[in-house]
C-alpha cells in the first residue's frame, strides 16, 4: 500500500465532534430537533443552557445565498451567538485579542439545519461565514446587545487579509 496519513478522531461513538474550541471563551451546544408527526421542533437558545450569562439583546436573521460569505468582521463589545436553521454553513473564527491565552488561533465549525447547534462567538473574534451547499442558508443570530444603526459595533477586514492565516474564499 502506498504511504499516507491516517484518519485522526473526528467524532465520539455517539458522532459528537471532538474538536472543542480552540479559542477562549468560545463555545457551542448541539442541539437535538425534535421529531413529530407535522415536523420537527428545534429549541436555538435557553439561559439554563449557560453558554454565555448574558443577556438576549436582539434576534435577527441573515441569509446567504449559495456560496455566499459574510466576511471578515468582530465586535468590539457585542457576542454573537449563531445558529443556522436552513443550510448549511462554516463559521471560521481567528483568536485576535492580543491578550487571550489562545491570540492567533483560528478554528471552524461546520453546522446546519441537519447539525444544528448555536456557536458563541465573544468579541475581539474575526469571524466569517460561507454558505455550504446547493441551498440559501439562513442564520440567526441572538445577539447580546442589539445593533446600534448610527455607531454600528462592527470592525471588518478584507477578504484576502494578511492579518488572517486562512482564507474564507
Ligand atoms: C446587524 C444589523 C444590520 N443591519 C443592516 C446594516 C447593513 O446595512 C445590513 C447588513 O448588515 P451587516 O453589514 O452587519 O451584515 P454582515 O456583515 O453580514 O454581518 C451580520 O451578519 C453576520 C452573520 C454577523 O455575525 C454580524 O454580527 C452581523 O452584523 O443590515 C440592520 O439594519 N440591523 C441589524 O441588526
Amino acid at each position: 500500500m502506498a504511504t499516507g496519513t491516517p484518519d485522526r478522531q473526528t467524532v465520539t461513538s455517539d458522532w459528537l465532534a471532538v474538536d472543542a474550541p480552540a479559542i477562549d471563551g468560545v463555545t457551542f451546544k448541539e442541539i437535538r430537533p425534535v421529531a413529530t408527526s407535522t415536523g420537527y421542533l428545534t429549541e436555538v437558545f435557553r439561559e439554563e443552557w449557560g453558554l454565555d450569562g448574558l443577556p438576549v439583546g436582539q434576534v435577527f436573521q441573515r441569509t446567504l445565498y449559495p456560496g455566499g460569505v459574510s466576511g471578515w468582521h468582530a465586535h468590539g463589545v457585542t457576542t454573537d451567538r449563531l445558529f443556522c436553521s436552513v443550510g448549511s454553513i462554516r463559521i471560521s473564527l481567528f483568536d485576535g485579542r492580543k491578550a487571550s491565552p489562545t491570540f492567533g488561533a483560528v478554528w471552524h465549525k461546520i453546522v446546519g439545519a441537519i447539525r444544528p447547534a448555536i456557536v458563541i462567538i465573544p468579541p475581539g473574534i474575526w469571524h466569517g461565514i460561507a454558505s455550504l451547499g446547493p441551498e440559501t442558508a439562513l442564520v440567526l443570530n441572538l445577539v447580546d446587545k442589539a445593533y446600534a444603526y448610527d455607531a454600528p459595533d462592527h470592525w471588518r477586514l478584507p477578504l484576502d487579509t494578511e492579518q488572517i492565516p486562512y482564507k474564507l474564499v
